[in-house]
């Protein structure tokens, strides 16, 4: 497996948050994490890019361990978009903001190649247009598409996504799936994204790890994972998984 999580236990001040994290996962797939609020996805993610480190388990990029890399290393490996991104540049561009994910490829200043991909993966997003629109003047969907667009110029294996749809209407919530599965097939990139919409993660997603106060309740595909018993379990809500138009639909009764 090109990732590994293996029993992965993480706490904040003692309290525990993540009680034995295992899933995996390759290049190419779409791996949803879902969970009810507050059940350690975050926190899960944080482990992965070695922002936070868990007190037992191992985390294990290609067979080597993440706790072993630089975070530099880190770096050109994992991608990682989270939910909520602060601004510390005064009013940025958008090709300034994709070209802050070649950082970890730049010993000193951008050469013409960093310039070449940043326009590479604008043009292959759709958003060179985009290229000289302040990053704070933009809209959710587009903002969520730069911020993609800048973890595919760090050219990483893996991106990690922190609710890429949150805040989107129905349009770009399909828009941004659509482009996170064709990155991973095209680009053979691993993704791990945290969804909330059951119906979009039984949709894009290749597998699924459900977890629940810091534990895996199930890890499989979305069929094998997205059952009523599973969805009664975790979120604690009677459902019906109706097939009537050709794809799933999680009808909450
Ligand atoms: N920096 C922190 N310090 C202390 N506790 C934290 C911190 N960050 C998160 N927690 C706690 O850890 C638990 C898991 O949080 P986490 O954000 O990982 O969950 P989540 O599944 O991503 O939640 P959500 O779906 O609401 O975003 C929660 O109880 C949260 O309050």
């Amino acid at each position: 497996m090109d990732l590994d999580v293996n029993g992965i236990k993480f706490s904040y001040n003692q309290i525990p948050v993540l009680n034995g994290m295992n899933f995996c996962m390759n290049y190419g797939e779409v791996l949803g994490i879902l969970g009810p609020n507050g059940s350690g996805k975050t926190t899960m993610l944080k482990c992965i890019n070695r922002l936070l480190t868990p007190s037992q388990g191992e985390i294990l990029i290609e067979g080597n361990k993440v706790s072993q890399m630089k975070i530099s290393e880190i770096a050109k490996y994992i991608g990682y978009v989270p939910q909520n991104v602060r601004n510390d540049m005064a009013s940025p561009t958008v090709f300034e903001v994709v070209m802050m994910g070649r950082s970890p490829h730049i010993a000193w200043k951008p050469a013409h190649t960093d310039e070449d991909i940043v326009w590479n993966v604008l043009e292959s997003l759709n958003i060179k247009d985009l290229a000289a629109s302040f990053f704070d003047e933009l809209s959710s969907g587009q903002t969520q598409r730069v911020l993609i667009a800048r973890a595919i110029a760090q050219e990483a294996k893996i991106l990690l996504l922190d609710e890429p749809t949150s805040n989107l209407d129905i349009k770009y919530q399909i828009e941004v799936m659509n482009l996170i599965k064709t990155l991973s097939r095209e680009r053979m990139l691993g993704v791990c994204a945290i969804i909330h919409d059951l119906d979009l993660a039984m949709n894009y997603c290749d597998k699924i790890i459900l977890m629940n106060d810091g534990l895996p309740i199930a890890f499989g595909t979305p069929d094998e994972v997205l059952t009523a018993s599973q969805i009664k379990e975790v979120y604690d809500v009677e459902a019906i998984i109706d097939r009537t138009y050709g794809k799933p639909h999680v009808i909450i009764i």
